[in-house]
C-alpha cells in the first residue's frame, strides 16, 4: 500500500477534498446575502451562525431531486434524438478508439430556445420555473450532492465487473476510498452504449445548468428591482459565450486530459454536476441579491480583459487541435516543432512556443474578467480566480508528469526549449 504513488495526498487527501467540496457548495448560498457577503452575523461568530441557519433551513425537498432527474434525463433524451456526427476519439491503450456522438450545441440551444420560449409567453422574469429555481436554491445544491455520491459510487460498483474494459491508471490504487474519489473506469458506457457518461457530463446536464442558474439570478434581479444592471448582463454574455464556445468547438473536449487519462470518479462527477453550475454562478447570484452598476469606463475594461483573455484561450487551443488533427493545414504548416521518438511532433513556436500551457494563462484572465464586476463590495465573488488559479497550477504539473511518462527525455528537451509553464517571463 504505502508504495503506490497517490495524486492528491491519497486516500486521506481524497476523504478531505470530497467533504470540503461540498461543503463549499453550501456555503455559496449561506454567506451569499442580501444583508453582506458574508453577513456580519457570520464575521462575529461563524459557527453560530451556521448552526442557526442550518437548524432553520430544509436542506432536502423531493419535488427538486425529483426535477433535476427529469433534467438529466432530457438532457440524455436530446443527445441521443438530436442529429450529430460520430467521431472517433483519440487511440486508447487497447489500439482500439471510441465514438462519440457530437451535438451538445443543439442539446444546448434546444434547451435555452425551450427556456426563452417559456419567459416570452408564461410571465416573463415572474415565469414559475425562474421563480422556482431561486426559491430551491438550497434544494437544487442537495440534490446534485445527492446525484453525485450515487452515481460515483454506482460507477465505482459498475466498473468492478469482469474485464474487457478499460481502467485509469490512477484509479487502481489499493485503496477503494481513493479509487471511488479518482475514478477506475476509463470511459464508462452503462445502460445506454450510446451514451459516453463521462464526456457527456464533462460537457453537457452541468455546463448548461450553469448559464441556467446565471439566467435564475438575472430573473430574480430584474424581479427585485425591475431592471438589469450592466454588470449583471456581461457576466451572463461572457459565461454564456464560454459554454457556447466549448459546445460549437466540441470534438476538444475529446484530448483533454479529463477524457483520455482519467477515470470518471467523484471527483470529475462531484466537479462536472455540482461543483461548476453552483460555483461558477457565484457572481450572478451575487449581483442577484446586490446589484453593481459599472458605467461606461468599467463596462469597456472588462469588454477589454474578457476579450483579450478569450483570444488567448481560443486562439491558443484551436491551433493545438488543428495541429494535431491536421498538420499540413496552412494555418499551423508553417510553425516550427519539435520531433520525439513517440512519433508525434511538439510545436515550439507560435503560442506553444510561448509557454507549455498558455491557454491557461487566457482562460485566467477571463476568470478576472467574470469576477471584476461584481466590484469590491466582497472577496467571495473572487473565489474562481483564486480556485481557478490552483485548479491550473496543479493541472499543468499533473499534465507536465503525465506528458513525461509519454515523451521521456524528449519531453526534457522540449522543456528547454520552451522555457516557460503558464506565464511567459513570470512562470
Ligand atoms: N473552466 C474550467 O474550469 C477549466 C478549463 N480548462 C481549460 O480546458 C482547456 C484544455 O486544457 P487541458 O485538457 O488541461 O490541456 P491542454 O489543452 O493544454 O492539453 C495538454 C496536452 O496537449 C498536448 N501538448 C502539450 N504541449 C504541446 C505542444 N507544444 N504541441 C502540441 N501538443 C502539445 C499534450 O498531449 P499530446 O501530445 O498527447 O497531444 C498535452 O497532454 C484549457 O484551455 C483549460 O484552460 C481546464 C480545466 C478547467
Ligand atoms: C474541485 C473540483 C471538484 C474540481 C473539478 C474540476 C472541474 C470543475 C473541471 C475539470 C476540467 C474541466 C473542464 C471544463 C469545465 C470544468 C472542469 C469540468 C471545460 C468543460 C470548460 C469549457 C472549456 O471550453 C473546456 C471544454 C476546454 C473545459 C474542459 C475541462
Amino acid at each position: 500500500m504505502a508504495s503506490h504513488k497517490y495524486e492528491f495526498f491519497g486516500p486521506p487527501g481524497a476523504f478531505v477534498v470530497t467533504t470540503s467540496i461540498s461543503i463549499i457548495t453550501y456555503l455559496t448560498y449561506f454567506l451569499l446575502t442580501p444583508s453582506g457577503s458574508p453577513p456580519p452575523a457570520f464575521l462575529s461568530s461563524p459557527l453560530t451562525y451556521l448552526q442557526t441557519a442550518l437548524s432553520t433551513s430544509s436542506l432536502f425537498h423531493l419535488p427538486t431531486l425529483a426535477l433535476f432527474l427529469a433534467y438529466f434525463g432530457f438532457t440524455v433524451l436530446l443527445q441521443y434524438i438530436l442529429p450529430g456526427p460520430l467521431v472517433p476519439g483519440v487511440v486508447l491503450a487497447n489500439g482500439k478508439h471510441n465514438l462519440y456522438k457530437l451535438n451538445a450545441l443543439y442539446t444546448s440551444l434546444t434547451i435555452f430556445s425551450l427556456l426563452a420560449g417559456a419567459t416570452l409567453f408564461f410571465g416573463g422574469a415572474n415565469w414559475v420555473g425562474w421563480v422556482y429555481l431561486w426559491d430551491h436554491h438550497l434544494h437544487l445544491i442537495t440534490a446534485l450532492n445527492l446525484f453525485c455520491i450515487s452515481l460515483s459510487t454506482f460507477l465505482y460498483i459498475y466498473s468492478l465487473r469482469p474485464g474487457p474494459h478499460l481502467l485509469a491508471e490512477g484509479g487502481t490504487s489499493p485503496s477503494p476510498l481513493f479509487n471511488w474519489f479518482i475514478g477506475r473506469e476509463l470511459n464508462p458506457r452503462p445502460l445506454l452504449s450510446f451514451l459516453d457518461l463521462k464526456s457527456f457530463c464533462e460537457l453537457r446536464p452541468g455546463l448548461t445548468l450553469w448559464i441556467i442558474l446565471n439566467i435564475s439570478n438575472t430573473m430574480h434581479q430584474l424581479r427585485t428591482t425591475g431592471s438589469i444592471t450592466d454588470s449583471m448582463i456581461l457576466v451572463n454574455l461572457f459565461q454564456g459565450w464560454y459554454v457556447l464556445d466549448s459546445h460549437f468547438h466540441e470534438p476538444a473536449v475529446l484530448t483533454t486530459m479529463d477524457i483520455t487519462t482519467d477515470g470518471f470518479g467523484h471527483m470529475l462527477v462531484f466537479g462536472d454536476l455540482a461543483w461548476l453550475p453552483i460555483t461558477y454562478s457565484i457572481q450572478t447570484r451575487y449581483l442577484a441579491l446586490n446589484p453593481v452598476h459599472l458605467g461606461p469606463l468599467g463596462v469597456l475594461s472588462v469588454l477589454a480583459i474578457n476579450g483579450l483573455g478569450y483570444y488567448i484561450f481560443r486562439a491558443s487551443n484551436s491551433q493545438k487541435n488543428l495541429f494535431r488533427t491536421n498538420p499540413s493545414d496552412p494555418k499551423v504548416a508553417h510553425l516550427k516543432t519539435l520531433q520525439t521518438k513517440r512519433g508525434t511532433k511538439l510545436l515550439i513556436s507560435g503560442w506553444w512556443g510561448t509557454s507549455r500551457h498558455i491557454n491557461y494563462l487566457g482562460d485566467w484572465v477571463m476568470a478576472w474578467a467574470w469576477c471584476l464586476p461584481t466590484g469590491f463590495g466582497t472577496p467571495l465573488t473572487y473565489f474562481y480566480v483564486v480556485y481557478f488559479a490552483i485548479l491550473l497550477l496543479h493541472r499543468e504539473r499533473r499534465d507536465d508528469e503525465a506528458c513525461e511518462r509519454k515523451y521521456g527525455e524528449d519531453w526534457g528537451v522540449y522543456r528547454r526549449i520552451v522555457r516557460w509553464r503558464i506565464m511567459p517571463g513570470v512562470y
